[in-house]
């Protein structure tokens, strides 16, 4: 029975997920190696709950109950008592690798251990725990508060005991699940980012500016963002490491990353977390790059 939710990365994916679990009811501990993140993240889920208190979609006292069940800390040690753990960390096979070695010799035999991953192996990760009968991915989309979805995938060894857990954790947050097999991106990145990538080899192309495919892609197609608006809402370095995976992972020369995206990545242009990407946000409204 999961009761006590650990949470390893405070980003965007990590503060949504503990978000939603404790307003579902659940005890959560945020692990990050900066303590910096950890306080803004928490600061980002105060005004998130603050903000659905003004629009009376929460009571204040809800607000409350579900502040006080969530802590957090840089100390790995304190992820010892959780049942679930969930690795929000950043897309990177090599980062992803590392935590797991530092947390599973903390964490109680029977815990499980999932992965938010947005593209990568569920079976290779799996490699890396001393428990691949006791991991999985559970892709949580963004933002978490408000995306229905969660795509829950199992690796070669992950044991039935452990995916009826998952499903039953995430049907408790009042989200819906598809299941997806371990391919790379599974489904919903399989089709959603070379679309991404599509609207950004339009950009460099020249066949539209930022506003002109954003715009295009919003009102000749009902999407609710533009797709470069999205990428920079994703994040760039997470957009391209998902690239690189189905690129790496099929062999399809249909999925090669932008040489666009490649060099926003490389100046450190990450989209809105960075304060730039495909539009500067750091004024009172977003301007685009190109
Ligand atoms: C990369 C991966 O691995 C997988 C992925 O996640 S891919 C990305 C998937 N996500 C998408 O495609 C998102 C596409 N965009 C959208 O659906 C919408 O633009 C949106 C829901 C983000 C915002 O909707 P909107 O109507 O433009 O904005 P707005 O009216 O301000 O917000 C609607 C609600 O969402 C909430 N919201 C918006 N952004 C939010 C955020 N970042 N965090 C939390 N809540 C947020 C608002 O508070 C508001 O809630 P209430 O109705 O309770 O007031
Ligand atoms: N962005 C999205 O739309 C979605 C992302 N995902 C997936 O969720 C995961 C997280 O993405 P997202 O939240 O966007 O990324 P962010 O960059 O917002 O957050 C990643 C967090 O992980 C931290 N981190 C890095 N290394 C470690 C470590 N060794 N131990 C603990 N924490 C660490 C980072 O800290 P620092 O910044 O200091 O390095 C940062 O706080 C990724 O696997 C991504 O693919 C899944 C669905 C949607």
């Amino acid at each position: 029975m999961i009761k006590n939710v650990g949470i390893v990365g405070a980003g965007q994916m990590g503060c949504g997920i503990a978000q939603v679990s404790a307003v579902s009811g659940y005890k959560v501990h945020i692990y990050d190696i900066s303590a910096d993140r950890i306080e803004a993240g928490l600061a980002t889920i105060n005004g998130n709950l603050a903000r659905q208190v003004s629009s009376g979609k929460m009571t204040d006292e809800e607000r409350k109950k579900a502040l006080s069940l969530i802590k957090g800390s840089a100390d790995l040690n304190d992820l010892s008592p959780m049942d679930l753990v969930i690795e929000a960390a950043t897309e990177d096979e090599t980062v992803k690798r590392k935590i797991y070695g530092q947390v599973c010799p903390v964490l109680k035999a029977d815990a499980i251990l999932a992965t938010n991953t947005s593209s990568l192996s569920i079976t290779r990760l799996a490699s890396a725990t001393d428990r691949p009968e006791r991991f999985m991915g559970i892709h949580f989309m963004n933002p978490v508060p408000v995306m229905k979805l969660v795509e829950l995938v199992r690796g070669i060894a992950t044991e039935e005991g452990t995916f009826s857990s998952a499903k039953q954790f995430v049907t408790a947050l009042d989200k819906t699940i598809t299941v997806a097999e371990d391919f790379p991106a599974f489904i919903v990145n399989r089709i959603l980012l070379p679309m991404i990538n599509e609207a950004i080899y339009t950009l460099y192309e020249g066949v539209g500016s930022v506003e002109a495919i954003d715009t295009a892609m919003k009102l000749g197609a009902n999407h609710p963002m533009g797709p470069l608006q999205l990428a920079d809402f994703i994040g760039l370095d997470t957009c391209l490491s998902i690239m690189q995976v189905l690129h790496d992972g099929l062999a399809d020369s249909k999925y090669r990353p932008c040489p666009l995206l490649v060099k926003y990545v490389e100046a450190g242009w990450l989209g809105r977390k960075s304060g730039r990407g495909f539009y500067d946000y750091r004024g009172e409204v977003p301007v685009p790059t190109r």
